[in-house]
């Protein structure tokens, strides 16, 4: 491509524009093309392989899809392609602006999301009641949308809450709006750039209801869980503001806020991180973009320095016994025997850490973990793309894999719901592949 590029305007074998091109400059064309569609049939099933570390039993299923791709979807880059940040560097877009407000929004909807928690935390609500997490919930996903349209107005949204609960509740309506219209970043340039606040309580309603997109494959579609972890926000444990967008299905973006993990990256995960927590001195905000790492920081209320994101990347494992494994609080989300049942054949002796939330995926990325394992219980449940899409870019962008338990790539371009998945096995790339053959020698009996 280059040389063509450096020769001279004056070579007598460059088509003029103004003249007719030759049969001669037609073959080098036509030669041209023919080698660049054989190079990329012999590095796609390449890629198809490397792409996943994953078992024997997985390749003929990559090569059936490769073998379905079309030249079209082989020029853009495929959703099943692996995207770690050493690949893809040189060819991703950076999608600045689409970060910033990401990131923007999901601060501002954690000053909401905190308010409420320390509310909460006053016990000035009963314990069982459920309302602080509605509340949070509605305001964030109110504020993150209005942000969206603001800068992005022709974007799709999937995001989890509608607002019917909210038409036919003047009372919660109120008390959601009085939280929102004084919910601002402390910086009045930021503040500008996500729109500044919604007008008043009835566009707030409209604005909830604009996620109500049903995703799929195709153009820009952001993937909203405005508080991931409604139990663990509820127990004073751990809970996340989560944004994604996803460009043809592919997550491009991924911003998670979690107001209640330590700052400090090296801090390796305790059992106790999933109760009892505070945001007070806590707080960190993760971040990436296909092919361009993945970052944190700590969660503020201000404008961001562009610079200022760290570099986030797992832990190398050099033995899997000393592994670190998270998984769901709740053990109907994930089954609790099964995770055991793996760590045991895997000689892992410490027990698993329990904690709510994507705040297990960004965890993990920056190697306070080490191995997220979400296993089905139920087998009809279909996994949410909302609480998958931020975490999984941010996993694969520090050095991870992420597959379902059958060790394929999480699908996010099907819809809201993951339903061409089962589970989840997050990992260091070069583990994944010893985690995912013990996951499903343990599950076999139900795969
Ligand atoms: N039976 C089930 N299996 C797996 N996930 C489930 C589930 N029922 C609900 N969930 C999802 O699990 C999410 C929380 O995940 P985790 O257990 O990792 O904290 C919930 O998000 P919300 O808390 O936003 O509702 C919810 O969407
Ligand atoms: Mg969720």
């Amino acid at each position: 491509m280059s040389t063509s590029h450096s020769s001279s305007s004056s070579s007598p074998h460059k088509p003029n524009r103004s003249t007719p091109s030759t049969p001669r400059s037609h073959l080098t064309l036509l030669l041209t093309l023919s080698v660049i569609v054989f190079l990329f049939s012999l590095l796609l099933p390449i890629a198809g392989i490397t792409t996943a570390s994953l078992s024997l039993s997985s390749i003929p299923r990559l090569a059936h899809k490769a073998g379905h791709l079309s030249l079209s979807s082989i020029l853009r880059p495929s959703r099943f392609s692996f995207s770690h940040s050493a690949t893809v560097t040189m060819s991703s877009p950076k999608y600045e602006k689409e970060l910033q407000i990401a990131q923007l929004a999901v601060q501002r909807a954690s000053i909401l999301t905190k308010r409420v928690f320390h509310e909460k935390a006053k016990g000035t609500v009963d314990k069982n009641d459920k309302s602080p997490v509605t509340i949070g919930d509605f305001g964030a996903q109110a504020l993150i949308i209005s942000a969206l349209q603001h800068n992005f107005p022709n974007d799709a949204i999937v995001a989890e809450e509608e607002s019917a609960k909210l038409k036919e509740d003047a009372n919660l309506r109120t008390t959601i709006w009085d939280l929102v219209k004084d919910t601002k970043l402390e910086d009045a340039a930021a503040e500008a750039l996500l729109g500044g606040p919604i007008k008043d309580v009835d566009a707030m309603v409209e604005l909830i209801d604009k996620g109500n997109s049903p995703g799929g494959s195709q153009g820009r579609i952001w993937a909203i869980d405005p508080i991931d972890g409604t139990k663990g926000f509820l127990r004073g444990g751990q809970y996340a503001v989560c944004l994604a967008l996803m460009i043809d299905g592919d997550v491009k973006v991924g911003a998670l806020g979690c107001p209640n993990l330590p700052i400090d990256d090296s801090a390796r995960l305790t059992t106790d991180i999933g109760a009892n927590q505070t945001d007070e001195g806590h707080g960190v905000l993760f971040s990436a973009v296909q092919g361009h790492g993945a970052k944190s920081r700590a969660l503020a209320t201000v404008n961001l320095d562009a610079e200022a994101g760290k570099p986030i990347s797992m832990r190398a494992i050099d033995d899997l016994t000393k592994a670190n494994f998270c998984e769901s609080v709740e053990a109907g989300h994930s089954s609790h025997g099964d995770q055991a049942a793996i760590s045991q054949k895997l000689g892992i002796t410490e027990p698993s850490v329990r904690m709510d939330s994507q705040a297990k995926y960004g965890s993990i990325a920056r190697g306070a973990g080490d191995i997220y394992l979400r296993l089905p219980v139920s087998a009809t449940y279909q996994e949410k793309i909302w609480d998958h899409a931020a975490g999984d870019l941010i996993v694969r962008e520090s050095g991870g894999q992420v597959t379902d338990i059958h060790g394929k790539r999480l699908d996010f371009g099907i819809g809201r719901t993951l339903a061409n998945n089962k589970g989840v096995v997050a990992a260091p790339a070069a583990v994944h592949g010893k985690v995912l053959e013990v996951v499903q020698e343990v599950l076999s009996a139900k795969l």
